[in-house]
């Protein structure tokens, strides 16, 4: 199949789009750019770890394709098929696939929305009920009609609770394993925002009792992050797009799925050569091993994506607590948003792997050393000046190096410090991972410890490239006084 060149009005990625009202650290993270050609980019992969992966025939899928082309009326593709591999169902390239091939196309109307749901039960449910929960009602529907569903032969194909490993999931002992990582509140919040979810449409669910009465808080957990793995936003809300649900996510990839709105489907471009046989993987967005674990159950080993939250404060025994926070609070600025869509607080940071210590220090956001500054400064006129600059610039508060390069020094010396803190916790929790017996576990346990691990190394990894340009730039700094101090003796 060979697509007609498509353009690139707008896109989004793989949607995981369901911790948003109650999370204090993630926010919501989906959002499409209105045009009439909707784009889903989707990217094939061409990173070295997952090129050649092999996988082999889901003859449990063998139906699957014939049936889906039966529902739609049109050839979905011709030159994939359903594999299973190490990460459960995928796709594999049946025939060799060239660069720009069309290798799959899902016509709207075999995607499962939440505007798929019942009337209704709709009509019943309050407002506040969002888009992945409704399409959660809409699979645990289709799920309880069992033969008599339209959809069985997805519905039944979709993984089961037991094979899924998001954080949602883990028990309390697993969870203590990634204690360091903000990840552990997050799933925290995560499991009251959907049990919140659920109580508000069980009441709705009652009215239904021959079909829906039954359905238990962990039911709608499954469903819940179902969808959370595996939908991709649209206009619609969030949609289902069965078969193309079956790529595995390999972060290096770099090709797209586009759907088009006037054409009503959805369809995935190789950007690469497949060789028959090998595995086809996508790219479900930039997400870092924190955003993976939580939204879709998995890591990789070695994420470029990982970013660590960083919370300070102010301590309550510097005289000028109350002015500092309060001008931190007037000057905060929140923070642009990227794939994980962390956001921020006036005391919250995101920091991003630095790639060269010597180099201007990307991954340190700005407003973090501004908060170094505005801590280091020692009395009220300092704190007024910092106001006067702000005001008399862009508005941000402490953004240029202070004049005074010791003070400048010691800011940053002081952030040094706490990254260094930091870094010993994390080293200590990966290290206790270590001691978790490892004879005794299960399969499952052995995989989750296998994902903390993942998430808290990468995590130390970028807390070690910012301790390295944060000492890189204090020993500038020390440089650059010494040089004028040498200067001013020789006066
Ligand atoms: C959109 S589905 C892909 C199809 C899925 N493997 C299945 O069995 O239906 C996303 C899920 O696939 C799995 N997955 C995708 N990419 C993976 C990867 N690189 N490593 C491990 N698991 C992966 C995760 O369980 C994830 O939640």
């Amino acid at each position: 199949m060979h697509c007609e060149s498509l353009q690139t009005d707008c896109y989004s990625q793989m949607l995981p789009h369901s911790r948003t009202r109650f999370s204090n650290i993630f926010a919501q993270r989906s959002h499409f750019l209105s045009s009439h050609l909707l784009q889903f980019k989707l990217y094939f992969s061409t990173s070295s770890s997952f090129k050649g992966s092999r996988c082999i025939k889901d003859e449990d899928c063998d139906d699957f394709l014939p049936w889906l082309r039966r529902k739609s009326g049109v050839e979905i593709s011709s030159v994939l098929s359903n594999g299973k591999s190490d990460f459960g169902r995928s796709l594999y390239a049946s025939k060799p696939v060239a660069t720009g091939d069309c290798i799959l196309r899902v016509p709207y109307n075999v995607q499962l929305a939440s505007d798929n749901l019942h009337p209704q039960i709709d009509s019943l449910l309050i407002e506040d009920v969002g888009h992945v929960s409704r399409l959660a009602i809409v699979i645990l529907l289709e799920q309880k009609k069992g033969q008599d569903s339209a959809w069985g032969p997805y519905v039944t194909r979709l993984p089961q609770p037991w094979e899924m490993h998001n954080t949602i999931f883990w028990t309390r002992d697993e969870l203590e394993m990634i204690r360091q990582s903000p990840v552990y509140f997050e799933t925290i919040n995560f499991q009251a925002q959907i049990e919140k979810e659920f109580l508000s449409i069980s009441s709705v669910l009652n009215h239904f009792p021959a079909s829906l009465e039954d359905i238990t808080l962990q039911d709608f957990m499954h469903a819940y992050a179902l969808v959370g793995s595996r939908a991709w936003g649209s206009n619609n809300g969030v949609s289902l797009i069965p078969f193309a649900d079956f790529l595995n996510h390999d972060g290096e990839a770099e090709a797209s799925v586009l759907s088009n709105d006037d054409k009503q489907i959805s369809e995935v471009i190789s950007d690469r050569d497949y060789a028959s046989g090998e595995q086809v993987f996508i790219t479900y967005g930039k997400f870092s091993n924190a955003t993976l674990l939580l939204d879709f159950g998995f890591t990789l080993p070695s994420n470029k994506h990982d970013q660590v939250q960083m919370q300070l404060s102010i301590p309550l025994h510097d005289p000028l607590h109350m002015m500092k926070s309060e001008l931190l609070k007037r000057h905060y600025l929140p923070a642009g948003k990227d794939a994980n869509q962390l956001s921020s607080t006036w005391d919250t940071f995101t920091i991003k792997e630095v790639k060269s210590a010597r180099g201007k220090g990307r991954g340190i956001p700005q407003s973090l050393r501004a908060f170094a500054r505005v801590l280091c400064c020692t009395s009220r006129q300092e704190l007024h000046e910092l106001a006067l600059e702000a005001a008399q610039h862009d508005g941000r508060l402490a953004r240029r190096p202070f004049e005074d390069t010791n003070q400048e020094m010691q800011a940053h010396k002081n952030l040094l410090s706490w990254v260094t803190e930091l870094i010993g916790e994390y080293e200590s929790s990966v290290k206790s991972l270590e001691y978790q017996s490892s004879h005794s576990a299960s399969e499952s346990f052995a995989l989750r410890r296998q994902m903390a691990r993942d998430l808290l190394t990468g995590e130390l990894r970028v807390l070690k490239s910012a301790a390295a340009w944060l000492d890189a730039y204090c020993t500038r700094l020390l440089a650059e006084t010494t040089v004028d101090d040498e200067a001013l003796m020789s006066l």
